[in-house]
């Protein structure tokens, strides 16, 4: 039995060993941020935004990896801030992180977001080219975020979406200067604003003062943030696709599974620590 076994008993006996292994390392960090993106990691994709919601192992997971010293956990998502507070459902130690690094709730609610005038002209601009194509096309549809939109196609026809996601880039192009575009699972997002979750790791991981990240992700704009990692942090795709993390699970069953144990294996090695007095 290998020092982990021996700790944890049972729980996490169906993570694969070698991610079990990189979560004992990663669980000893001397402060340890853990970054999660919300759609597709914590929560299973579903036809309508509105109604995802984290699993709920994923959703406990998240709790307990919040109440522990010298951790902090933080929500990395695409979605605009409001609707991100709305899906996720978590406490305030719970720090945000909206339209893909645009928006934060940190530990300062006072933080508010605002667009310039240049920017908000470029926004308007954005709208009216977008809702065009929505009009336009069979089962697209427009999410509104603070700096910009998601173009649906999700329920569209393969061919149907082809064509939004065509017409859309083109168009917006020409009406709009300095685009930010971002591919997505079936949505195109397009925003006045330029920001990576790679930044938005960077940032939380100074904010917090973390020496440790653990960040798992879902999507192409996950990809940001593994690429922000360091060789001591740890990344964990959830589900298909190219990726430069260093392991891969099945989807949101998984990554529940794989949260639970670190909430495990870092209780239990905060709690074998020698006591400072
Ligand atoms: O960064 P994330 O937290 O993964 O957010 C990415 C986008 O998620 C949402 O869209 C995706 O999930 C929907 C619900 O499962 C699904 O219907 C849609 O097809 C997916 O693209 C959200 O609506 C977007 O605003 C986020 O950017």
């Amino acid at each position: 039995m290998s020092t982990i076994d021996s700790r944890i008993g049972s729980a996490g006996s169906g993570v694969p060993r070698e991610i079990r292994d990189a979560l004992g390392e990663i669980a000893k960090s001397r402060s340890l941020l853990v970054a999660l993106d919300f759609d597709g990691t914590l929560a299973p994709t579903v036809d309508d935004p509105a109604m995802a919601r984290a699993l709920p192992e994923a959703r406990a997971a998240v709790l307990r990896l919040a109440s522990i010293a010298h951790t902090r956990v933080a929500l990395v998502s695409g979605r605009a801030l409001d609707s991100l507070e709305e899906v996720a459902d978590v406490p305030d130690e719970v720090l945000l992180v909206g339209s893909h690094g645009i928006e934060l709730r940190l530990d300062n609610p006072d933080d508010v977001f605002t667009l310039d005038e240049h920017e908000q002209a470029r926004l308007g601009l954005l709208g009216d080219v977008l809702d065009q194509v929505a009009d336009n096309v069979e089962e697209v549809w427009v999410e509104v975020k603070p700096a910009g939109f998601a173009l649906h196609t999700r329920l569209a026809t393969d061919k149907n979406s082809r064509i939004a996601h065509l017409v859309a880039l083109s168009e917006a192009r020409a009406e709009v200067e300095d685009l930010t575009v971002r591919h997505g699972k079936d949505v195109l997002e397009f925003s006045v604003r330029s920001t990576t979750k790679g930044e938005a790791v960077e940032h939380l991981r100074r904010y917090t003062d973390s020496s440790s990240v653990f960040y798992a992700g879902d999507d192409i704009t996950d990809e940001d943030a593994f690429a922000a990692l360091a060789s001591h942090d740890l990344g964990l795709k959830s589900g298909t696709g190219p990726t430069v993390a260093d392991h891969r699970v099945a989807g949101p069953e998984d990554v529940a599974h794989v949260l639970t144990l670190l909430a495990t294996l870092r209780e239990t090695w905060l709690a074998e620590l020698p006591q400072s007095n």
